[in-house]
């Protein structure tokens, strides 16, 4: 297949990219049929133009995938799935409605194990352990693989002790310590200037967009390895839309991220690696900038030129 659309010149920073979603459903070239068959649902400028050269072979793994099945009762959900995902990059999982992604999502730290009924074969490895094994200690999975929800989930606290939890919790009391590191957290979730005159006041009263900064920053606190994002900027305006990718594109220098989107123009901006699935299954999975301008698959391609979905 040869390439259906080049991206433009993408040296530019993610404020210039607009965040909108309007462009994402009104292709403006598409003013005739075969033109309309060839564009892309998404402004392809903003693809990142260096993930042109990556390629998984040369990637540290992180988190291997091997031949997962999962069920809800008797519906299967996920279909045999085979992936790895590279070492602090972001790799961003798109696809329709109900396709499989947060359930793939939830199955890289057991959150699955929650849901009555559910089922998983096959093998989820972090370095050379299987997470699925009897002998894992899930809360100590994860912390070392935290996630952060679509709807910011502050606890009913301070924003300082939303922050310390995670520590409190893994029985560290000294005061210092905890200072030090709830300011680093805020800081990596670029929150700090916003809130470090008022840590004791109830997170609660924080707009929604800090809510889901002081959410990460709760998560990174406990410095996990790999940092799942759930849709964590749809419930977001989009200033605040916009603050979150940019601090994804800031912590992927020491964390490894997966996020699912609903949102292709969000994949385009934010990660290294794109996986498009469909009904269960891992369609394609490559750099974000070959799965945008030259998908392997047909069911790909009708995906990203909006036939679908
Ligand atoms: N707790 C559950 N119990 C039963 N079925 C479920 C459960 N969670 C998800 N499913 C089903 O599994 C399939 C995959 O759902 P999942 O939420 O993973 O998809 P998704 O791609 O993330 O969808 P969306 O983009 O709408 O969030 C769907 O058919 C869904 O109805």
């Amino acid at each position: 297949m040869s390439n259906i659309l080049k991206p433009n010149d993408s040296t530019k920073t993610m404020q210039e990219t607009n965040v909108t979603e309007n462009a994402i459903d009104t292709p403006t070239s598409a003013q005739n049929e075969e033109q309309a068959t060839r564009t892309h649902a998404i402004d392809i400028s903003a693809i990142n133009s260096s993930t042109e050269q990556l390629k998984l072979e040369n990637e540290k793994i992180a988190l291997e995938v091997k031949n997962l099945e999962l069920y809800y009762g008797e519906k299967r959900a996920l279909h045999g799935i085979n992936m790895q995902i590279p070492e602090k990059r972001v790799t961003a999982f798109i696809g329709p409605s109900g396709c499989g992604k947060s359930t793939l999502l939830r199955c890289f730290n057991r959150m699955n194990d929650l849901v009555d009924g559910c089922r998983i074969e096959g093998e989820v490895l972090i370095g050379q352990n299987n997470i699925y094994q009897r002998s894992v200690d899930v809360a100590d999975l994860r912390r070392r693989v935290g996630m952060v929800f679509q709807k910011p989930n502050p606890f009913p606290k301070s924003i300082y002790e939303n922050v310390a939890y995670g520590l409190r919790i893994q029985g560290i009391n000294k005061k210092r310590l905890i200072d030090e590191t709830v300011e680093w957290a805020l800081k990596s979730a670029a929150l700090w200037d916003e809130v470090k005159d008022r840590l004791d006041d109830s997170a609660l009263g924080l707009s929604g967009g800090q809510q889901q900064r002081l959410v990460i920053a709760r998560t990174v606190a406990v410095k996990p390895e790999v940092l799942l994002l759930d849709e964590p900027a749809s419930a977001l305006d989009p200033l605040s839309t916009l603050k979150v990718e940019e601090l994804i594109h800031e912590l992927k220098d020491d964390y490894t991220i997966v996020i699912v989107t609903h949102n292709m123009q969000q994949a385009a901006r934010v990660s290294d690696y794109t996986a498009f699935m469909y009904m269960g299954d891992l369609v394609e999975f490559g750099s974000t900038n070959e799965l945008f301008t030259n998908p392997g698959k047909k069911q790909t391609e009708d995906y990203i030129t909006g036939r679908y979905g």
